[in-house]
Formats: C-alpha cells, structure tokens, sequence
C-alpha cells in the first residue's frame, strides 16, 4: 500500500494498523484497543512493510508510533498466538517470531527518527516496536513490564539488548521479576528519553506532526519543549539499588533467590523484597534461568547477535523442545485466566545447566534456519546510542 496523501488516513486490514500522513510525518497507529494492542501476526508483517517503505522514501522524514485507548501496546497477542501454534505448528510461531525480530532489528537501526508515545500499558512486544527506536516518550499513565518468566517465555523482542544495558543488575531485575515502572522510573533508567505529562500529548503530536527534517537535534528540541522532570515515587525499586546489585548480580538464579531470602529473613516488613521473592516463586523455573542467562550473554552483544540468539531460544520454545511452560502461562494468564500455571519442572533445582544450555543451540530440523537479518553497515554505532 503507498503511503497516503497528506492528512489523510490510511487502514489495513481490518483497521489494525492505521496510517496518518502529514507532509513529512508519519504516525503509526496501533488500533486494537479491545485487546490493549496486542500485535497480531497482520499488524507485524504491516509495520515491517510500512519501515522497509519508509527507509526509502525521501519524503518521510519522522515517524511516529502510538497506540489507540488505554493501552501503547501489551505484547505480541499471546492468546490467538499460543492457539495458532498449537492448531498450525511450530512453523507458524517461527514465522510469527521470526517477523517480530526482523521488525525489531529494523526499526533498531532505522535511519530516520522515531518518536514513540508510550503513555499506558507497554509490555513484551509494546517494547519491540518502541524501544529500538530514537525517542521514547514516557508520561504520568505509562506502566511498563516484561513480564514473560509468569508466560513461560522469556524477554525477548531484543529486551537481552536493552535490559543488559541498564544500570548496574537492574536489567536482570527488570527481566527475572516482570516488575512494573513507571513513567518516572523509565526516564531515571533510561527506557525513556523524555517525560511528557499525558495531557500534553496531543499538543506534543501535534508540533512533530509539523517537523520536516530526519535531524534528531531538531525532534529532541521540540520534545525537549513539553517535557517536565517527574520525581521517582520513595517506594520506587530503583531506589532498591544497592540491594537489586547486591541479588541479582549473583550467577545463577537460586543463588539470587537466596540472596532475596536473607534480605527477607533479617527484614520482614520490606514488602519490596516480599514482592519480588513472589514474583520469582511464581514464574517459570526454566524461563526464570534462560531469561537470566539471555540477559548475560546479551550484556556483550550487538543488536543483531541478541535478536539472532533470541530467535533460537523462542524457537526451541513454540517447538516445545524441552518444556511446554510457555502454553501453560498463555492457558493460565491469559486463556481460562485462572493464574495458575502448572509449570513444569516446578521447582529451579529441577532445570538443570545442560537444559539452559540446549535452548542457546541451533535447531537440529531440515526444516529450521536461523534468523536473516539484513547487512546495516555502521549503524551499529547508532544502536549502540540509542540507550
Ligand atoms: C496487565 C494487562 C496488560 C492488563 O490487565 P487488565 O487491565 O486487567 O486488562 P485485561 O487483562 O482484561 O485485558 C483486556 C483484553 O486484552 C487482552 N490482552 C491483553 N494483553 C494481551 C496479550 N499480550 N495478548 C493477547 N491478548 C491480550 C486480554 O486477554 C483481554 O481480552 P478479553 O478478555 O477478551 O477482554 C493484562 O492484560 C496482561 O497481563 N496481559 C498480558 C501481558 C503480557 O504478558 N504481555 C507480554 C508478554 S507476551 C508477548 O509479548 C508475546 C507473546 C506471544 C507468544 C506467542 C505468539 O504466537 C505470539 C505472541
């Protein structure tokens, strides 16, 4: 589909994905509130369309991405992907995965700049399609999370990029806990690059709507215009830490847990640790210990490498290769949403090192490649800035 004539709208299929042309601009608008904008498997091969386009095309100078209702975005849609797989096979949730982290990479080391809006629910895949890109607005209504060790899965969409590099352990916190930030604990990590109150939104998209240069110093100048400083709330986690350091810097998960676990015993009333302890018991003991291996390995990693290894795992996963824990989560959180997944091994002991170890391998099927990723010469550099 061409891009549509300025100020106009342009949908595809069944609206998911709205387009809205203006001179230079483009906006991306994800359009399925009902599902908190879940992204379906149409909505990912649109986007990457709409990127690859955009690339080459002079006239698009500014993208920016947004989401319609309540929610940014809550994740890849976990629940019409989870049946998928399971009527299709693995090969649908390849391909399915395989878009997204192409999707990824693109908009990682795309060219132009992209100002992403990211005022209310942004979780799992919502971060893909955002976090890559040079911009991220926060606002006073964002919850943030990768909450996919309590899906089975692990954080993926090259959350082993991101999250490995934010300060100290915080990206393994982040990462094993599923723990929910805020606008204000976004910006402080540097998730976010600016914090825009939400209700001068409108008139922040408004003025880029107006931009016709690709040069970030202009974009940042105008975003720089509506920002304000918000302070982190006294019982934020990132003033935990020296204490998320002290745990989670630890090798292995069971030594974290542990760690978790004096703090508690000489601390009762902490109910930060309280939280954080609950959390790690009710997630995925195998996703709990790749997730945290992922992070590491994703620590001296390009973006390209990360999203290449990442591919591996996630496939290992829709194969069931070595547990079914990611169709337990979708079944219990997000299916009969009873929030009690049978995981299975169910306790850390019971996943042992050559099983972490098998998920970092190829896929021994004629039928398996691994992840092509276009040659982007020197935009690595950039990338590597963008957090
Ligand atoms: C905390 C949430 C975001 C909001 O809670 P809420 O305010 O009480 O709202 P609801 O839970 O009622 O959500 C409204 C609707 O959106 C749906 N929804 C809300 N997130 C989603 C969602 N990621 N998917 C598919 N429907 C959703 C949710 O099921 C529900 O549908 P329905 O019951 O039909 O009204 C809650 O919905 C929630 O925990 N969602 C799951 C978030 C999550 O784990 N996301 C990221 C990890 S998973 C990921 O990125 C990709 C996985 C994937 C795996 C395999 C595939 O093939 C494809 C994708």
């Amino acid at each position: 589909m061409a891009s549509p004539p300025s100020g106009r709208t342009a949908s595809v299929d069944s609206d998911q994905l709205l387009v809205e042309a203006n001179g230079s601009t483009r906006t991306l608008i994800l359009n399925r509130p009902k599902q908190l904008n879940a992204l379906s498997s149409t909505m990912i091969k649109e986007l990457l369309r709409n990127f690859i386009a955009y690339e080459k095309d002079d006239e698009v100078k500014l993208l920016i991405m947004k989401g319609k209702g309540r929610a940014f975005c809550a994740g890849g849609d976990a629940a019409a992907g989870s049946q998928s797989i399971l009527n299709e096979g693995w090969k649908w949730g390849a391909n399915f995965f395989g878009n997204q982290y192409l999707l990824n990479y693109r908009i990682a080391t795309c060219i132009k700049p992209q100002v992403s809006l990211l005022t209310g629910i942004v979780m799992g895949g919502g971060a893909g399609v955002s976090l890559h890109g040079r911009f991220r607005v926060a606002t006073d209504k964002t919850v943030f999370a990768m909450p996919e060790t309590a899906l089975g899965l692990f954080p993926d969409v090259g959350a082993s990029y991101f999250l490995s590099r934010l300060p100290g352990f915080y990206g393994e916190y982040v990462a094993l806990s599923g723990a929910r930030l805020d606008g204000a604990e976004m910006l402080a990590c540097g998730l976010a690059t600016h914090f825009v109150h939400s209700n001068r939104l409108l008139l922040l998209e408004e003025s880029l709507k107006r931009v016709d240069t690709s040069n970030p110093f202009v974009v940042c100048g105008i975003i720089d215009q509506f920002t304000e400083q918000p302070s982190l709330k006294e019982n934020s986690s990132l003033n935990r830490l020296e204490i998320i350091n002290k745990c989670f810097s630890k090798r292995t998960v069971e030594e974290i847990m542990s760690a978790l676990e004096q703090i508690m015993a000489s601390n009762l009333a902490d109910e930060w640790v309280v939280a954080t302890i609950l959390s790690l018991r009710n997630a995925s003991p195998s996703s709990l210990k790749i997730s945290l291996r992922s992070i590491r390995e994703g620590r001296t990693q390009t973006i390209g490498e990360c999203l290449r290894r990442e591919y591996r795992m996630v496939c290992h996963i829709v194969r069931g290769d070595f547990s079914r824990d990611f169709f337990e989560g979708c079944r219990a959180i997000l299916i009969d949403k009873d929030q009690k997944p049978m995981w299975m091994p169910p306790r850390l002991e019971q996943v042992d090192d050559d099983t972490v170890e098998q998920y970092f391998s190829r896929i021994d099927d004629p039928q398996w490649e691994e992840l092509n990723l276009p040659t982007k010469h020197s935009h690595g550099r950039n990338v590597e800035s963008k957090l």
